[in-house]
C-alpha cells in the first residue's frame, strides 16, 4: 500500500450524539484537516436496520466496513486528516447486537474474520482521539440533533454502547490514544472550550513529535 510517512491523521470517535462531527469540522476549519465525514445521509440500510435490527445487522456491519476500508486507504495517503470513527470500533457495534441476539453468532465470526483480514492492510493512524460521555449526556444530544431514525431506540441500547466503547477503550492499542471527557465541555458553542479541547489535541501530537513548539 502506497503510505505517508510525514501524515498526521486522527480519528475522532465515541458514543453516538458525544460530538464526533462537530469536532471533525472544527479541527478542519481551524486546524486545516481534510474530513472524511462518516457516511450517514447516503446510507441506505440505516433506517432500515433501527426498524428492522435482526434483519439489518449483518449487512450494516459490512457495509460500514466497505466503508471504513476505502477511508483508511484514503487517510494514508493524505497529508493532514481526520476521520469520523474508522475500522477499529465498528466492532463495539457488532458484538454488542451479538450479545443482545440481533446479530447470529456465525454472521459475527465471519464478520470478525473479515475485519481481521481488512485490519492487516490498514496503517494505523497517528492519533485515536475518544470523546467520552455519560449516557444521558450523549441521548440529550442526540434528541438535540433529531434525526427519526435514532428517536425511538431504547435507553438500554444507548446506555450499553456506551459502556462497551468504555471497556473497549481500557485495552484500545492499535494506535495512540487520547481520552477526553467532554460531560459538561461544549467544543460547539463556546470558544474556551474549544480552545481547551484543541489545546488537548496539539500537546498530544507534540509529545508524539508531530508537531513542532
Ligand atoms: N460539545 C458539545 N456540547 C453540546 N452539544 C454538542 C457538542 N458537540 C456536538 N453537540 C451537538 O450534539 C449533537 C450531536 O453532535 P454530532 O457531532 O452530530 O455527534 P456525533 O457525530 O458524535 O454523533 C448535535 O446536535 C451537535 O450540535
Ligand atoms: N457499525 C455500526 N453498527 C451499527 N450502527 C452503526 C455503526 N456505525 C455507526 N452506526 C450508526 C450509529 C448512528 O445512528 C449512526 C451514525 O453514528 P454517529 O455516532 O452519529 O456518527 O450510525
Amino acid at each position: 500500500m502506497e503510505t505517508n510517512q510525514n501524515n498526521i491523521s486522527l480519528i475522532v470517535d465515541g458514543v453516538v450524539g458525544v460530538g464526533k462531527s462537530t469536532l471533525m469540522r472544527i479541527l478542519e476549519e481551524k486546524r486545516g484537516y481534510k474530513a472524511l465525514p462518516e457516511p450517514v445521509i447516503d446510507n441506505p440500510l440505516l433506517d432500515r436496520f433501527y426498524e428492522d435490527r435482526k434483519r439489518y445487522s449483518f449487512p450494516l456491519q459490512i457495509l460500514f466496513l466497505n466503508r471504513r476500508f476505502k477511508h483508511i486507504k484514503e487517510a494514508s495517503k493524505l497529508n493532514k486528516v481526520v476521520m469520523d470513527r474508522s475500522i477499529y470500533t465498528d466492532i463495539i457495534f457488532a458484538k454488542q447486537l451479538r450479545d443482545i441476539g440481533d446479530m447470529d453468532k456465525e454472521e459475527y465470526d465471519i464478520y470478525y474474520d473479515l475485519l481481521h483480514n481488512m485490519l492487516e492492510h490498514c496503517e494505523p493512524p497517528t492519533l485515536m482521539i475518544y470523546l467520552e460521555i455519560s449516557t444521558d449526556n450523549a441521548i440529550s444530544r442526540i434528541r438535540k440533533r433529531g434525526r427519526d431514525f435514532e428517536q425511538h431506540v431504547e435507553r438500554d441500547y444507548w446506555e450499553e454502547l456506551n459502556k462497551n466503547y468504555d471497556d473497549f477503550f481500557e485495552s484500545y492499542n492499535y494506535t495512540e490514544l487520547l481520552k477526553i471527557n467532554v460531560d459538561g465541555i461544549d467544543f460547539e458553542n463556546n470558544p474556551e472550550h474549544q480552545k481547551y479541547v484543541l489545546n488537548l489535541i496539539d500537546n498530544k501530537l507534540r509529545e508524539l513529535g508531530k508537531l513542532a513548539g
